[in-house]
């Protein structure tokens, strides 16, 4: 129920990338109103929360630290408390939140409606996830298998920080990194998949503002009963048959794929590759890390926890 005439909405980090991202498709959305901090206040305590009191849903687009601080900032004021969308990975497998991807499973949107905490995903565990749940869920990939996610983003997705090293020339144009095998994504990425063993997960960064492809080599002979190309695509297929924002594309014919082709979309497609000879497969995710695997993605949680689902599709 809005605390006013049409639904308002606070966005706690607003200056930010993520926080920027989706305050310009909010302010291209019909029926919602933000609401702002004076620059100069917008990390004093009681400005906050006397804004969160009053509006209907508020976005941490914060480092973790400082989205868990406002988070309970906002529980602690009990009937006024906002709806919160938690955009960091402060919460992503907290038990008490739930976790933004509508497509993960059938009433998944249905329980982001209804949720007072959402925590939006991270944006290579939305494409890891989304590629690996389905076919853990059909049982042609063992819960067990040693699955590893290699991923490549545009540098957007490492901040203010990384985007001034890349666009001041001080970064690497290309850097593989996460090499300690601790990256954060890690446990949403295992958890939503379903996988009963750690997945090894590489990302890198490369000298792009945004764009990202995840991918995932299989051995077709480890999977159940050997389960061929053509059935792991149909299995994709099934599984987001209707879905608004995720569809599922034959592989392009020269055996190649760039990251960047669903830039400033909330679009994410997947492509299953194989070599049926050589018992060998590749599924692979494109996303904008902006769009879909970041700010896309809260604006579509947004639209589920406010009732604005079909002006937000509409906008996409
Ligand atoms: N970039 C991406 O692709 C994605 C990022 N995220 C997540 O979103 C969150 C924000 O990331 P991102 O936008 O990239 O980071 P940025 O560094 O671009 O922005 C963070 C913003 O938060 C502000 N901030 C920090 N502390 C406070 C505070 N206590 N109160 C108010 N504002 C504060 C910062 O201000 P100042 O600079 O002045 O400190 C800055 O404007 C992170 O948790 C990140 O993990 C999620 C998905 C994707
Ligand atoms: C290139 C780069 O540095 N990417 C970030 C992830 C960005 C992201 O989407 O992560 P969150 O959603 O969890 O913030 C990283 O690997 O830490």
């Amino acid at each position: 129920m809005a605390k006013g005439t049409i639904p308002t909405i606070f966005i706690d980090g607003e200056a930010g990338t993520t926080g920027l991202g989706i305050r310009q498709r909010l302010e291209a959305l019909p029926g919602v109103a933000l609401r702002s901090i004076d620059p100069e206040r917008r990390k004093n305590p009681e400005a906050k929360r006397a804004l969160m009191a009053e509006v209907d849903l508020v976005v941490l687009c914060l480092p973790d630290a400082a989205a868990k601080e406002s988070a309970a900032m906002a529980a602690s004021l009990g009937a006024d408390a906002p709806k919160l969308l938690d955009a960091s990975t402060a919460h992503r497998v907290d038990p008490d939140w739930v976790y933004g991807v509508p497509e993960l499973a059938p009433g998944q949107g249905d329980r982001i409606a209804a949720a007072p905490r959402v925590a939006n995903p991270g944006c290579y565990p939305t494409g890891g996830i989304l590629l690996l749940r389905p076919l853990v869920e059909a049982g042609l990939l063992p819960s067990d298998y040693p699955v590893t996610v290699n991923a490549v983003s545009g540098y957007s997705g490492g901040g203010k920080a990384m985007i001034e090293t890349f666009e001041e020339g001080e970064h690497p144009a290309f850097e593989l990194y996460g090499l300690a095998l601790e990256h954060k994504h890690v446990p949403e990425l295992q958890a939503y998949s379903k996988l009963s063993r750690r997945p090894i997960f590489v990302p890198s960064v490369g000298a792009f503002r945004q764009g990202m492809l995840v991918s995932v080599p299989l051995h077709l002979g480890l999977l159940a009963g050997n389960a061929s190309p053509e059935a792991l695509h149909e299995a994709l297929a099934a599984y987001y048959a209707g879905s608004d924002f995720v569809s599922v594309l034959p592989p392009t014919t020269d055996g190649k794929l760039e990251p960047e082709a669903l830039n400033n979309t909330n679009k994410l497609e997947l492509r299953v590759y194989g070599n049926d000879a050589r018992g060998q497969a590749v599924l692979v995710a494109r996303l904008d890390n902006l769009g879909k695997g970041a700010s896309g993605a809260a604006v579509q949680n947004i639209g589920l926890m406010l009732g604005l689902g079909e002006a937000v599709r509409a906008a996409a």
